[in-house]
């Protein structure tokens, strides 16, 4: 059983993660590191997960070994920046259900808005993991799960590269039962809802957008 947060202490990650913080890390060098900070937290959200075995042969004998069914794991990335987690995981278990759930944040409400949305079916059968690098109001994240929720997914999971206290508090209230897993948990949020320290906009930092 996760606790309701986990922060992912590890130095490689953490490493990894102040190089994605600094100001002047290029779109390239961002979006290779979050690629690699994504295969060491996806060691994290994936614990616990449900195995089956299959009888191999060994060079020596045969034996009934522990295999994952990666179809009974859906990964939900929120879009855009959730592409850059999803891309990880997804080397590290290719037989995963995906699904897209677009949103963007007006800026003046800090409300999600929707504008895409397709998930894999028979999510109340399968682990449904909902990635997005920032949890920062938690509007966000609430906004996706409710909609997982809604399409039927029971055992949830959100993964992200950064929590804000108030956003993690957000999603505590909306959706207890469901665990985050973050690499860093941030002071605080600023007035236009940034993540303080932070990395900025994960989203343009990515893909170079700004
Ligand atoms: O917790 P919240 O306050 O809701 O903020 C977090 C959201 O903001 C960012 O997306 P953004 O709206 O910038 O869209 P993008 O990924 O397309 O850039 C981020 O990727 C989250 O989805
Ligand atoms: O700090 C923040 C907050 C929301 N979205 C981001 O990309 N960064
Ligand atoms: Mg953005």
């Amino acid at each position: 059983m996760l606790d309701h947060l986990t922060v992912v202490t590890h130095p490689l990650v953490q490493h990894k993660l102040t190089l994605m913080r600094r100001k002047d890390t290029s779109t390239g060098s961002f979006r290779r590191l979050l690629r690699e900070v994504s295969l060491l937290l996806g060691y994290e959200i994936t614990r616990g997960l449900d195995m089956t075995t299959v009888r191999i042969e060994t060079p020596v004998t045969e034996m009934d070994a522990p295999i994952l069914d990666g179809k009974k794991l859906a990964l939900v990335s929120i879009l855009r920046a959730g592409n850059g987690l999803l891309d990880g995981l997804l080397e590290l278990v290719p037989a995963a259900r995906v699904g897209f759930i677009g949103l963007y944040r007006d800026p003046e409400t800090l409300q999600p808005v929707q504008y895409y949305a397709k998930v894999p079916e028979a999510l109340e059968d399968r682990l449904t993991i909902a990635v997005d690098p920032m949890l920062a109001t938690g509007n966000s994240s609430v906004a996706a799960i409710d909609l997982l929720k809604a399409k039927g997914a029971k055992n949830l999971r959100f993964l992200c590269l950064l929590a804000s206290p108030e956003g993690v508090a957000v999603m505590k209230a909306a959706h207890p039962d469901v665990p985050i897993i973050t690499a860093a948990l941030d002071e605080r949020l600023d007035d236009h809802g940034y993540i303080v320290p932070g990395l900025g906009d994960a989203g343009d930092r990515m893909f170079g957008t700004k």
